[in-house]
């Protein structure tokens, strides 16, 4: 009784500042503080433990079935840990009301009467000072250990608590590890302390992974071996490379580039933002790496501050919804681009379109081929949208990037009952979620020799079998198919069935690599307008850096232009793009091997711009054909219809530099 009173008159004490506050119990104070003076608590009473009535839970745990899977499995593994010294385990939600619980169910009645069980309301506000209801105030880990508590009913417990965001930062709830009875000494917690943190954090990343696994995820880490399996930091992102989910480390740890437009709060929105403005001068290297580096160790990557850290990439498990037409987040800028658009005057590409719209309505199996980020993506949807199927959905399905054990399910679905635990609802396959529209298979290349096998079998019978099915469905569908590899090469390897690629190339069209497209200054100025538009800038671009734009080689295509003229925009700030606001890999690419013409400063000054059509008329079209004449002023000049010395003057003007006058 004398103990008790004397934890009564502690709590009211700090509460009246009568006594000295101690730095290192500051949260706990603080909490004491609200309990007295917002929720009108008294600790001498024994609270009354309030348990939520059963629908309430199971409505809590209907809306959070995913994550409880997730985090059920963390708290067994967590559980192995701990069982043994006495501690049990909960799982709330944002409110502090238990979900889940692992516990001894020889002292179940002790616990029922701690308040250690499902339904239980662990809010500040119900039951004071705790380990769960203030580790949801403060949102930190913490430990409140005995006399912690603010009700002397609760004084002989321990808890750790340690709350859990979801991958957007959303506050989810808290895991926490509780005694009904320790030594007094703080210290005793510590390792139950870690571990209750490491587990925390173990399943918010695997809630991320699970989250994000129709994307791309970035891990980063500082121990480079362990980045496959722990990365500390976690970005997620499209394959455009704007950023979708940010763990709790990366949220901590990244921030966006320095810019005049963005204020210290906009820069740690990481999520919308694109991988440029964190990787700064190394975009390519991420890109790099989605292609596999064929490195042993796990890459390096840096950051715009200069933080460097091992890097390592997972390809999305599954399709990205927003490429299965049935789920429209954030379409793609090219996205309802009709076929005529895709050529700015390049005879391949207008070749190309030409005969797109011939097939675009036919029962043919199209088969595109074209280096990586040359759009055959862009072109299977511009395909899909000018048929008479384009109200229906078009699924797109990365063939490469599905593991090979999750292929067949995803391809094919399944029906109830197949598996169990979470899969245990069936699903429609991708082939079914296409059927009236279009089924995009990128990469076919990589398709595993077994499943091209049941492919087709699809594409002949025009049925599907799901899995754990005893009757099969029909399907209508196009096929469009796609590969940056020679099929006919691995049909001679053996590792692509010849009958399968007879029936997907009904017809090929082949879209040639960016640097031999004679349309380039058409797709910067189409490109440069969406991004502008897309960011609130202005499209516009000097000389300078149009010229640098137009010498690139483009080994990543239209896809690194647009990266390029996307990190270009967001650094320029609204200025017109220089050539100093390109990503520096691009300049730096340009300076070893073939040149970057340098601009003489005379000729044209900085802060120049030419709006980029008349750029285009001009000092583009100039480059094209210096490029294409290799130099040789008298040839383009005679391709151009001009003299010699009309082509020097206007090189002269645009600051444009011969690589064989700069040896
Ligand atoms: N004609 C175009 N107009 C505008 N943007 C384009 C065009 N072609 C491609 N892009 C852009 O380039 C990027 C890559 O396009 P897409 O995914 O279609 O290429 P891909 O050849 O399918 O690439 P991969 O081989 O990696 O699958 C996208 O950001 C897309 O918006």
């Amino acid at each position: 009784m004398a103990l008790s009173q004397h934890h009564v008159d502690t709590v009211l004490g700090v509460v009246a500042g009568r006594l000295p506050v101690d730095d290192g119990a500051s949260v706990i104070q603080r909490s004491w503080l609200r309990c007295v003076e917002h929720y009108g608590l008294d600790p001498a009473r024994r609270p009354d433990i309030r348990i939520e009535n059963a629908s309430r839970v199971r409505e809590c745990i209907q809306q959070n079935e995913e994550h409880l899977r997730v985090a059920r499995a963390g708290m067994e593994q967590l559980y192995k840990h701990v069982s043994d010294l006495g501690y049990v385990l909960l799982l709330t939600d944002a409110e502090g009301i238990g979900v889940d619980y692992i516990g001894n169910d020889t002292w179940d009645i002790a616990l029922r009467r701690a308040g250690l069980t499902l339904g239980a309301n662990w809010s500040e506000l119900y039951a004071g000072t705790n380990g769960i209801g203030t580790c949801l105030a403060e949102r930190t880990t913490l430990t409140c250990h005995r006399d912690d508590h603010f009700y002397i009913g609760n004084v002989g417990l321990s808890c750790t608590t340690t709350p859990l965001y979801d991958p957007q930062g959303n506050l989810m709830g808290a895991l926490d590890v509780s005694a009904l009875s320790s030594p007094a000494e703080r210290e005793s917690q510590h390792l139950v302390r870690h571990l209750t943190t490491l587990y925390g954090r173990m399943i918010e990343d695997a809630n991320f992974m699970q989250q994000f696994r129709d994307r791309w995820i970035l891990r980063l880490g500082t121990a480079g071996p362990l980045v496959d399996v722990c990365g500390e930091l976690m970005l997620a992102f499209d394959r455009d490379g704007v950023i979708v989910g940010a763990n709790a480390g990366a949220r901590r740890q990244l921030r966006l580039l320095e810019c005049a437009r963005l204020d210290e709060a906009q820069r740690a929105q990481l999520v919308g933002s694109h991988l440029s403005g964190v990787f700064g001068t190394r975009i390519d290297d991420i890109w790099r790496l989605t292609r596999g580096s064929g490195r042993d160790d796990p890459a390096i990557v840096t950051t715009w501050d200069g933080h460097g850290y091992h890097a390592s990439l997972t390809a999305p498990r599954i399709v990205p919804a927003a490429r299965t037409g049935t789920e429209r987040e954030r379409p793609l800028p090219a996205r309802g681009e009709t076929l005529s658009q895709l050529s700015g005057g390049d005879p391949r590409m207008n070749q190309l379109v030409e005969r797109a719209l011939r097939l675009a309505d036919k029962p043919v199996s199209i088969l595109i081929q074209g280096e990586t980020g040359t759009g055959k993506e862009v072109l299977a949807r511009a395909l899909h949208e000018s048929s008479s199927r384009a109200e229906r959905p078009f699924v797109a399905v990365n063939c490469a990037s599905i593991p090979e054990s999750l292929i067949e399910s995803e391809l094919f679905g399944y029906m109830p009952g197949t598996f169990t635990g979470a899969r245990s609802k069936g699903m429609k396959g991708l082939i079914q979620r296409s059927d009236g529209g279009t089924l995009f298979l990128d990469e076919i290349g990589d398709m595993p020799l077994a499943l091209q096998t049941r492919l087709l079998r699809v594409l002949s019978e025009r049925e599907i079998l799901p899995l754990g099915a005893d009757r099969p469905i029909r399907v209508d569908l196009n096929v469009i198919a796609a590969s940056h590899r020679d099929l006919r090469k691995q049909i001679v390897t053996g590792t692509f069935r010849e009958d399968l690629y007879y029936r997907l190339c009904g017809a090929t069209l082949l879209l040639p690599p960016l640097r031999e497209r004679q349309d380039q200054g058409y797709l910067i100025e189409r490109i440069l307008r969406e991004e502008a538009a897309a960011q609130g800038a202005d499209a516009a671009i000097g000389a300078p850096a149009l010229a640098l734009l137009m010498r690139h080689d483009w080994p990543g295509n239209v896809r690194e232009l647009r990266n390029a003229l996307r990190f270009a925009l967001s650094i320029a700030d609204g200025e017109a793009i220089d050539v100093h606001h390109l990503p520096p890999d691009l300049a730096e690419a340009a300076g070893t091997g073939e040149r970057v013409p340098d601009v003489a400063p005379a000729a044209v000054p900085r802060a120049t711009v030419v709006p980029i059509s008349a750029a285009r008329g001009d000092a583009g079209v100039l480059l094209e054909a210096l490029r294409r004449h290799r130099w040789n002023i008298s040839d383009a000049a005679r391709n151009l219809g001009l003299c010699r010395a009309t082509i020097y003057r206007r090189m002269k003007r645009y600051g444009i530099v011969s690589p064989l006058d700069q040896a």
